[in-house]
């Protein structure tokens, strides 16, 4: 079944569906279903990660629409991320290797660096903590880890290699090292932290953005009761309701009319539907700098237990 949905090209010349849909928080019993229901209305690149533990689901989903002849695997865009305890360069292959199980794939068709900093290793746990609670860090260093990554290349098991959560000085260092550049760096990114410095410093080099939480993650397990909600954003409404549109979709086609690669999640048929339902308008350059003058650096996923790790991107640097 073709697909209207949209592709960029990345440095490497392989293309991208601009929409894909997340699936962190998407619980087990309820990802197979949302994945079909995508599949059906449209989407063919979804966004996974091995430390989401429902890439099993997941693939139940692809696989079933893969053998019903509904889609072919050539036309779906799969992307995961190698989790923090697995930097380790001897690590990497073993645990992408899982990863390609649980999806039930051959080859992925992007896999990132899900953040710089490297925990503990082989601890039994994804977030190895002390006796008194503390996160486990790990030295390796990033650039080792992406040398890895670039065998995975090599090798025919991933197509295309990037990182996430990288600043600008990460990528910079990730870049002087490379043979093969990252495609992608896949941040935080909506009206309330549109990320327009990085963004511009990744495209410079041609790397393209990919957004994650664009609809500001109100599912998120420590959002607090009272903390601003950019689905009720008024001026946001403002905008959805002049042009007919609803936030989420405003939200949505604000990365696509960026220039960027958008990921929202959701497990209800409807929402999956219309979060899909964005290729019939633009966002007039007007209205995209006047949401681009929202930012108040309004990061919602700072993976704060891990801030005095020496890699951590959001403790030093401006961007
Ligand atoms: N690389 C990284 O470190 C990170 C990557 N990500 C990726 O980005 C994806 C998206 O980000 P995420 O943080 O999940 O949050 P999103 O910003 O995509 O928001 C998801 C939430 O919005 C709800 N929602 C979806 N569509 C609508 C709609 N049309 N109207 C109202 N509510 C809606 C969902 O509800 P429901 O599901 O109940 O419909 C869910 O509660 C992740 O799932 C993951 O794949 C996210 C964070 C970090
Ligand atoms: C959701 C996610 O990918 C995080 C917090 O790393």
């Amino acid at each position: 079944m073709a697909s209207r949905v949209p592709k960029v090209r990345f440095n490497n010349n392989l293309e991208c569906p601009v929409l894909g849909l997340g699936t962190w928080k998407s619980k087990p019993g309820e990802v197979t279903q949302a994945v079909k229901d995508a599949i059906d209305v449209g989407y063919r690149h979804f966004d996974c990660a091995y430390v989401y533990g429902n890439e099993k689901e997941v693939g139940v989903a692809l696989t079933d629409k893969i053998n019903s002849g509904a889609v072919r695997r050539e036309d779906l865009f799969i992307t995961s991320k190698l989790w923090n305890t697995f930097h380790r360069p001897d690590l990497v292959r073993g645990v992408l290797n899982t990863t390609l199980k649980n999806l039930n794939l051959q080859y992925l068709d992007l896999y990132l660096i899900h953040w710089p900093q490297a925990y503990k290793e082989e601890a039994g746990s994804l977030f190895p903590v002390d006796a008194n609670g503390k996160l486990q860090f790990s030295n390796v260093d990033f650039v080792d880890t992406w040398k890895e990554m670039e065998g995975l290349v090599r090798d025919g098991l991933v197509r295309s290699i990037g990182v996430s959560n990288f600043n600008r000085r990460q990528l910079e260092r990730v870049l002087q090292a490379a043979t093969i550049k990252p495609v992608t760096n896949q941040i935080e990114s909506h009206p309330y932290l549109n990320q327009k410095r990085l963004k511009a410093f990744c495209e410079e080099r041609g790397i393209i953005i990919t957004a994650y939480s664009p609809l500001g993650s109100p599912d998120r397990p420590w959002a607090k009761p009272g903390e601003p909600l950019l689905l009720e954003d008024p001026k946001l409404k403002a905008i959805a309701d002049r042009i007919g549109k609803s936030v989420a979709q405003v939200l949505i086609r604000y990365q696509i009319d960026r220039g960027t690669i958008v990921i929202p999640k959701s497990v209800t048929k409807s929402r999956i539907a219309a979060n899909f339902d964005v290729f019939d308008f633009t966002l007039s350059k007007e209205d995209i700098a006047l949401i681009d003058t929202f930012d108040c650096n309004g990061r919602i996923c700072p993976e704060s237990s891990a801030f005095d790790h020496p890699d951590h991107p959001f403790r030093n640097d401006e961007y």
